[in-house]
Parts: C-alpha cells; structure tokens; sequence
C-alpha cells in the first residue's frame, strides 16, 4: 500500500509529534533519540508544519551502525555492542543541521536564540545476505528502509580481530554488494507483484488507465536496469512515470552515500586506505557520495568534555570531527536548501526543497503565510552580512521586494508580509 512517509520529502505536523515540538520550543535541545514508535503516525495536520528528512542508516550486521548513530544524535540510547543483530528495532533521533550562517546572522540580529535545520536519523538492524528471502530478521528491516528519504550505507573499513565480522573478513565490496543485491531482490519482488495486479486490473476511467500504462512502462524500465543489478534511480524516467511509481517506495530510488567507517589509527590518512579507495570507486561507479569516517572515534569524543575534544582530534593527527560533512552530505543529497527568518526573537533556518516558490517556503513556517501571502521582502545572505541588517539592507537597496513567483534561492533571508 502506498505510504505517506516514503515520499521523497513530508511535512511533519509538529505538535502532533511530541518529540519535535518539544525541539522546536525547547533550542537548547538541538540533538535527542526516541524510539521508533507510534508517534511517528499522525492522523490529522496541524496548523504548524515543518519538514523533515529521515535518513536511515544501513549496513551489514556489526559495521558500526549504532555506534554511528549514537554519535551523530549525541544522547542516543542505541545499544552498540560487538555482536551482529546488537539492533533490531530502529532507533530515531533528531539532529541539528551545522551552518556557521546562523550564528552569523544571529549576532548580526542581536536575536534571543539561534534554531536550525534539522535532519532525523535512523538507526536500521543489519542486512545480511538473503534478508529479501527473509534470511536474519529479513523483511522486517527492509520495510524500514522503504520509510527512509534517503539511505547512509555504513561500510566497515577497519580491521579488528576482535570485532566480529559476519562473513569472515573486511571487504568492502563484497559488503557494499551483498547490501545492494538485497535491496534490488526486494524491489524486484516488489516490482512483479505491483505487475502482477496491474496486468489483472481493469482501470475505471482513462484517467487512471493511462496513469498505470505509466506506471507499467516505468515499472519494465526499472525491472529491466534491475536485472542488470543496477539501482532503480538510474534509470531515465519521464515527470510522469516518476510520478507513478512513487508509491512503491521503491528501496534502490533512494539517494545513497557510502559511509566509510575507518580505524581510529587510520583517520588522519583515510584517503590512502585501501578499503576506502575501494569504497570511493564503488561510490563514484553508482554515482553516489562517500564521507570517511571513524564511528568509535566520533562515539568518544561525545563522551569527552568540549574542552577536551580538540586535543583528542589533534593527537589523531585530524583537524574536526567528520559529523559535520556527514550531516551536511546527508542533507545536499537529499536536494533540500535552506532560507533565513532573522529577527531579534529568533534567526532561524528554514527547509526548503530545491525550485520552491516564495508562498510554499512561507508556508513551510506556516499554512496561513502561504495562504495569505502578499510578498517576500528578500535579501541574499552575503548582501545581509555585508550591510549589517535588514534594516541597512533595505536603506541600500539590497532588500527585494518578491512576488508570489520567485524562487527561493539558497541562502536568501526572508520576511513575508500576509493577510489572514
Ligand atoms: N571505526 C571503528 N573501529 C573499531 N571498532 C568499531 C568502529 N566502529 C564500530 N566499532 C565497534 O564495532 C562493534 C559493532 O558496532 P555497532 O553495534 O555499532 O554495530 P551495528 O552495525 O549497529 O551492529 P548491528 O547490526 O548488530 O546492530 C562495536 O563493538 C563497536 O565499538
Ligand atoms: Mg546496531
């Protein structure tokens, strides 16, 4: 059945979610876990949106999935331990998107508080070869795969003795292949069943007629690159057949970055490692993004004190923590921008979707700017900085005055003037 959650990008009504209303009044809580739960389903929208991207976390069993997670969502309470399937129900948790503009912005507006974008992440229980057959915990997995935006394939690139690997020895792709083949036998089961019905099927009106020969024809398509062993997103569709086989969810649709999980002695010169050479090649061959990093590395600096942190980095021989990129690649890959409200309430980084117009960023705040929307008052983030206010901005003619068919460019600080 078709699935809300799956789309490419949804709208959260936030006070229907308690944990994300809870972040959005309270800014101090900028990274928190929950468990997958029944929250996530809502039956109505509230007046007050947000958007929100799942990213989920995916890997064989034991490569440092939690680990990762529990890091990235700095209180995480995903239970990482040295034995495969460690995980077995998902784990969610929020995490602040880092951009050094808000803070820019924020002192410039003298606001109160700074809020950023946000990104969820999900942490999967591990695939092992055979899960579309319901091998491991099989199915079940896969079906929370099918609920993520966009997927971060965690690749273990470091050896340890100790640390059990399920098919013997590292070997990234052999691992980043059997994960793959999974997903594609998935959506191959998928893909002949939805065929199946649509060949028995008797559409009722023209309509509906020609939306499924879109959909069969797509469906072909993607069996065919599929058989081929090759991911659904490369294959050429039109607007139209996209359309109708979004709702399948398909698992090899979704934006991939590789996650290229190193040795603590080996981050300072991750690039001249052989798995991640290995990884980056498979990366650049399926057209996806690889960001390097260490998961236990990243686990203990969350248990450090801040101060500490930086000497820890430095006797590693690396500069920051790789978090960063990793949340920001997460975030480019799923297309989404972000524009500024700056005020001496609150600046605030707002999620957009590439190509969205004015009213729909509006809206994005909530329903009634979009409704009632009149104009944009924009300025560019670097003209903003450059005259020192909005006020300043306006007095030099830096600050536009935009209309219902402006798109919202990356970066733009906006004020919306509306009737409601
Ligand atoms: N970069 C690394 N270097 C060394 N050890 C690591 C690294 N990353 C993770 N580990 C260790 O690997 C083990 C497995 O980690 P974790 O539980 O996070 O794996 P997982 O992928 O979530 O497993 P599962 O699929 O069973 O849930 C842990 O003991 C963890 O400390
Ligand atoms: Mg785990």
């Amino acid at each position: 059945m078709a699935r809300a959650t799956c789309s490419h990008l949804h709208l959260v009504p936030t006070l229907l979610h308690p944990l994300k209303s809870n972040f959005l009044r309270n800014q101090t809580l900028l990274r928190t876990a929950h468990f997958y739960g029944t929250q996530r389903r809502f039956s109505s929208f509230s007046s007050r949106i947000s958007m929100s991207l799942r990213a989920g976390i995916v890997g064989l069993p034991n490569v440092g999935k939690s680990t990762l997670f529990n890091a990235v969502v700095e209180n995480g309470k995903a239970q990482a331990a040295n034995f495969p399937f460690c995980t077995i129900e998902p784990n969610v948790g929020i995490v602040a998107v880092p951009d050094s503009r808000l803070q820019v912005l924020s002192n410039l507006s003298k606001s109160v508080r700074a809020v950023p974008a946000s990104i969820e992440f999900v942490d999967i229980a591990g695939l092992v070869k055979g899960a579309s057959q319901g091998e491991g915990l099989g199915n079940k997995f896969l079906s929370h795969i099918r609920e993520v935006d966009s997927i971060l394939q965690v690749v273990r690139c470091f050896e340890d003795n100790d640390i059990v690997h399920v098919n013997g020895k590292v070997d990234p792709k052999s691992d980043i292949d059997v994960i793959n083949l999974e997903l594609v036998f998935a959506d191959l089961d998928q893909i002949d069943k939805r065929l199946e019905k649509l060949k028995k099927g008797k559409a009722k009106d023209s309509q509906s007629k020609v939306k499924e020969e879109a959909e069969k024809s797509a469906l072909e398509k993607i069996r065919e690159a599929l058989l081929d062993g090759k991911p659904a997103r490369s294959v050429t569709l039109t607007d139209y057949e996209r359309d109708a086989v979004k709702h399948l969810c398909l698992l090899t649709m979704k934006p991939v970055i590789y996650v290229a999980n190193v040795a603590e002695s080996d981050l300072s010169d991750a690039a001249d490692n052989n798995y991640v050479k290995e990884v980056t090649k498979v990366a650049s061959e399926l057209q996806s993004g690889i960001v390097t990093v260490s998961a236990q590395v990243e686990a203990e600096l969350t248990e450090l004190p801040m101060e500490e942190r930086q000497e820890y980095l430095n006797s590693l021989g690396v500069s920051g923590s790789g978090l960063g990129n990793l949340i920001r690649a997460t975030y480019g890959l799923l297309g989404l921008r972000t524009y500024f409200t700056s005020g001496e309430k609150e600046t605030k980084a707002w999620t957009i979707l590439a190509g969205m117009t004015a009213p729909q960023a509006a809206g994005v705040i909530h329903s009634d700017f979009e409704k009632g929307f009149i104009r944009a008052e924009t300025v560019a983030y670097d003209d903003f900085v450059a005259a020192g206010s909005l006020a300043a901005a306006r007095e030099k003619g830096l600050l536009r005055s935009e209309g219902k068919d402006y798109i919202v460019q990356e970066g733009d600080v906006m004020l919306f003037r509306f009737n409601v």
